[in-house]
């Protein structure tokens, strides 16, 4: 097991996370500026605080499993009633669109190409409010939910619906894992679509039994598969990490936000910490890991999003919401970049390589609808959602292009973007919060430890004898050298000095503390005097309280 002040936070350049150029004291600082930002955006503000999904409507694309369902309270999901929803985003003007290419104003649609939409939608809605392309762009690292679909999606309160302990467990919640990281098993080399456990996108679906036969990859002990090794290459690592840093971030979500089922109060529970988290440094790296790209990818979208489209149907809102973001991009544009992914990509393999980790990625994001409870299949695909996103600016986005030519986020990915960047900010969080209980444990326990210390040394001093005790007591001369006859007279003259002093101290004791003795030893005589009249012996055992004294004499 790895703390805290072991291995991290001591300052940069040692403490560096892995594949990242910034170090986790960096990382906490940075989420210690920028928490309250994202919080606010995640929290407050409408447009990222309601996802449209598909949650009941897709089946589990590559195994059946009609036991895996959790019918916990906690893993129900409340819908979203659409009253509370801005009217531009709700059905009855999605029903209104037909073709998926609507676009923001900054994308390539061309001027004078014939409007995407087939039905009016009102002059206070924008066609860019309401698209929701729903055949997979080329780019696109994950499979998104289709916003079209009117009859299927719902609406969700993402603060309404807080990702925490939900009690799905077992079998089905393993059997996802243990998928997801199988799509880390990289071939030697890369192939373009067909080399996933799991058929890369639009391939058949692969019958779970074939897929758990690829537990040769796995290694016997801590985790469903080893992570890559190190001299394996970047972009395997980068997958690799970002899967587990995906996990270890729920993980802690449902251990911070734990249910007490005595009490039936939420809060954290250590224990589930330790357990899953803090005895593996390396998951704890992998979500510091996540963090920095999440950051590095809300950052390059910072001149994408000066001009997005906002949609909430009332313009102050709508700017309001762009300066939000935009204090978010620019704090995080204010530091130097965290993480470099222009390095990635880049030998003779690249172009199979990428397509390969497209693939995969998407079949990740595919494998959520296997997920047997609601709470989590829902913020499962956020999650899967926004790291999506991530990759997709990162390796398909040019940071310095003029408006239009990069591709303009939906808002699909964009809420689950700024989401996944908020839970991952919750996690650093809880982190630190989890270790300043590990600390306080551990300091408890030292303080208990010198206790029964202090308990013992003060048991073996009251068994020591009681002459020893009353020996303190005795007033000591003060030492002084011997006199060699070479004494200056003002030498001479303190060292009297020092002698009347200490004469004087011992009658002022003597004195006050006469009353003291001449009771004390009235009380022994007496006492002596007593037992001996009754003829009992025990006045000889009872000590003379001041015989150290007679002893000195
Ligand atoms: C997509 C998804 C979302 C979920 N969301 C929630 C939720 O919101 N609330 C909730 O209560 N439960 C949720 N669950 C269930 C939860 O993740 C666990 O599966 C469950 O709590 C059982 O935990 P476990 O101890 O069996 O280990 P699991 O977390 O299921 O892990 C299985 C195995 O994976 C390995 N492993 C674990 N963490 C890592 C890591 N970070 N990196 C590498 N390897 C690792 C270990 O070998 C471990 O034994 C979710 C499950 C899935 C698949």
């Amino acid at each position: 097991a790895v703390d805290r002040d072991l291995s991290y936070c001591a300052g940069e350049p040692e403490n560096l996370v892995n594949d990242a150029c910034v170090s986790y004291a960096t990382l906490e600082r940075l989420n210690a500026e920028l928490r309250p930002s994202v919080q606010y955006l995640t929290q407050n503000v409408d447009f990222f605080t309601y996802y449209r999904l598909d949650l009941y409507g897709r089946e589990c694309p590559f195994w059946s499993d009609d036991e895996g369902f959790c019918g916990n309270r906690a893993c129900a999901v409340d819908v979203a009633d659409e009253k509370d929803i801005p009217e531009s985003w709700r059905s009855s003007e999605l029903g209104k669109l037909e073709g998926p290419k609507a676009s923001q104003p900054t994308s390539s649609v061309k001027k004078g190409e014939p409007s995407p939409f087939r039905g009016g939608l009102g002059e206070e809605t924008a066609e860019s409010c309401i698209f929701e392309p729903n055949d997979l762009d080329k780019r696109d690292y994950c499979v998104l939910e289709d916003e079209f679909n009117v009859k299927n999606s719902v609406y969700v309160s993402l603060v309404d619906n807080p990702e925490r302990f939900t009690g799905y467990a077992g079998k089905s919640a393993n059997n996802v894992w243990r998928a997801v990281y199988q799509e880390n098993c990289f071939d030697a080399q890369p192939k373009s679509q067909s080399s996933s456990p799991l058929q890369a996108f639009g391939g058949a679906a692969v019958p779970l039994k074939n897929v758990m036969d690829r537990r040769k990859h796995e290694v016997v002990g801590q985790n469903l598969i080893a992570p890559p090794p190190e001299e394996q290459c970047l972009e395997k690592r980068v997958f690799y990490r970002v899967i587990s840093g995906m996990h270890a971030s729920i993980s802690m979500h449902l251990c911070y936000d734990f249910l007490n089922q005595t009490t039936g109060e939420w809060g954290p529970n250590l224990q589930c910490y330790k357990d899953r988290l803090h005895a593996y440094p390396d998951r704890i790296q992998n979500m510091y890991f996540n963090y920095a790209i999440l950051l590095r990818a809300v950052a390059k979208l910072r001149n994408n999003l000066k001009s997005y489209t906002f949609c909430s149907g009332d313009k102050r809102t709508d700017t309001l919401t762009r300066k939000r973001i935009a204090a978010l991009t620019d704090g995080i544009a204010s530091h130097p970049q965290v993480f470099d992914e222009s390095i990635m990509f880049k030998d003779e393999n690249a172009i199979l390589l990428k397509e390969d980790f497209r693939n995969r990625f998407r079949n990740v994001s595919r494998l959520m609808d296997c997920v047997g409870c609601d709470k989590c299949r829902l913020w499962g695909k956020i999650q899967t959602a926004g790291y999506g996103t991530a990759l997709k600016v990162l390796f398909e986005y040019d940071e310095n292009a003029q408006n239009g030519e990069n591709q303009t986020l939906r808002r699909t990915e964009l809420v689950a973007l700024v989401n996944t960047l908020g839970r991952l900010s919750n996690s650093l969080y809880a982190f630190t919060r989890f270790s300043a209980m590990i600390e306080q444990e551990r300091m408890i326990e030292e303080m208990r430890a010198q206790d029964a210390f202090s308990k013992l040394d003060k048991e073996s001093r009251k068994d020591a004898p009681k002459e020893e005790k009353e020996d303190e007591n005795i007033m000591k001369w003060p030492e002084q050298p011997d006199l060699t006859g070479e004494e200056s007279v003002s030498e001479l003259f303190w060292r009297e000095i020092e002698m009347i002093t200490f004469a004087l101290k011992f009658l002022w004791k003597s004195w006050t503390e006469l009353p003291l003795k001449v009771w004390r030893i009235y009380k022994w005589g007496t006492a002596v005097l007593l037992d001996k009249f009754l003829g009992r012996d025990r006045f000889r055992t009872r000590a003379f309280p001041y015989k150290h004294a007679l002893d000195e004499l």
